[in-house]
């Protein structure tokens, strides 16, 4: 194949949010499709794709969109994509992969693949990309650049379709990584999704200590609070559906993550100063490494494989010593 041939004909992105709109435009601007058709539930946002012109069709409807599609990408939020998957199934060409970008793997998987005929090569993939914005506006070509993607395919997946796949993220610039949808969802739930919720909370507590502060919370923001403040502004339907949808993994970190703040907690209030700088050390050594290895704006390690991962990964030892 030449170098910038397509890698596939036809895409169809159902979704023209932040990762339907910045798919369409890296797929454009990188040839990793010859065409690009977007559909999107809200006729206010089909209009304003019309109006920004980085697709080649926007098609009415789901069903539509996806006719003649060689590669069908669903960009809509975790609680929805069952519903698309049905309303896609008898559409779908004999030729046509189906893909998904979302932020959790298991559920959305239960959730597609009854709907998928048989004919159908399901490779669900989640780009570890992203912004606190949403929308066709925020949307922009280099969002997956040197950024990680991974996929999820299942064991008896089929292989060029699997390598199609990986062939088009890696079109996009992204890094590409194959592992289980459990091992996927439990280091997502402590590297992206308990970080949101924590955001969301701390904002949240700000926002009620207003009262007791005259306002001034908000004012004398520092700067690690002002980043928990860009999270937290992260959509609000995404994040309600990717809650709902980790729910065991997420319990399980949280679990963890109570439990060692607890231990802080403990330590702040009797005066054990040793205990929270040999954790303030670790944690420091943790960034430095980071730094070190270039890997400042990679996702933390996934260099694990599908077939090595269904079983659970063990969380590393509590600040306290043993387990
Ligand atoms: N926002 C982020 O940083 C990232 C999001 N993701 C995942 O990408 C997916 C999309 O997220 P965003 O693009 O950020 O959301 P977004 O809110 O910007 O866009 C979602 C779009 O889906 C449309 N939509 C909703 N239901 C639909 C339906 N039934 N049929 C057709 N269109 C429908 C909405 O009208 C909206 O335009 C989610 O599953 C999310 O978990 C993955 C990586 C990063
Ligand atoms: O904006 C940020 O800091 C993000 O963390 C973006 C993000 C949100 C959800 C994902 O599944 C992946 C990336």
């Amino acid at each position: 194949m030449p170098e910038d041939a397509p890698v596939f004909e036809r895409v169809a992105l159902i979704g023209a949010g932040l990762i339907g709109s910045s798919l369409a435009r890296a797929a454009r601007a990188t040839h990793a499709a010859k065409a690009v058709v977007v559909t999107d539930a809200s006729e206010t946002v089909r209009a304003r794709v019309r109006e920004l012109g980085f697709a080649d069709v926007v098609a009415t409807s789901a069903a539509e969109a996806v006719v003649g599609a060689d590669l069908v990408i669903v960009c809509v939020p975790v609680g929805v994509q069952g519903e698309v998957a049905a309303e896609i199934a008898p559409a779908l060409g004999t030729a046509a992969v189906v893909s998904d970008v979302g932020s959790v793997k298991g559920a959305v998987v239960r959730a597609m693949a009854p709907h998928l005929p048989a004919h159908v090569h399901f490779v669900p993939a989640h780009p570890v990309a992203g912004t606190e914005q949403s929308g066709p506006d925020a949307g922009f070509a280099t969002l997956f650049q040197n950024r990680w993607c991974i996929l999820t395919p299942p064991q008896d997946a089929d292989e060029a379709a699997v390598a199609k796949v990986r062939a088009f993220w890696e079109r996009l610039g992204s890094k590409v990584e194959i592992m289980t949808p459990e091992h996927h969802d439990l280091v997502l739930a402590i590297t992206s999704h308990l970080p949101h919720l924590i955001a969301y909370n701390i904002v949240g507590t700000a926002d009620d200590l207003q009262t007791v502060t005259e306002g001034e919370v908000i004012k004398f923001s520092a700067g690690g609070f002002r980043d928990f403040t860009r999270i937290a502004a992260s959509d609000p339907t995404m994040w309600r559906d990717v809650f709902l949808a980790n729910r065991d993994a997420v319990l399980e970190v949280l679990g963890r993550f109570t439990e060692d703040l607890a231990y802080l907690q403990r330590a702040i209030r009797w005066g054990e100063g040793d205990k929270l700088f040999d954790l303030f050390s670790r944690t420091r050594a943790i960034r430095r490494s980071i730094i070190e290895s270039g890997q400042e704006t990679a996702a933390p390690d996934f260099g694990r494989h599908a077939a090595a991962e269904s079983k659970p990964v063990p969380i590393p030892r509590p600040y306290g010593g043993g387990e």
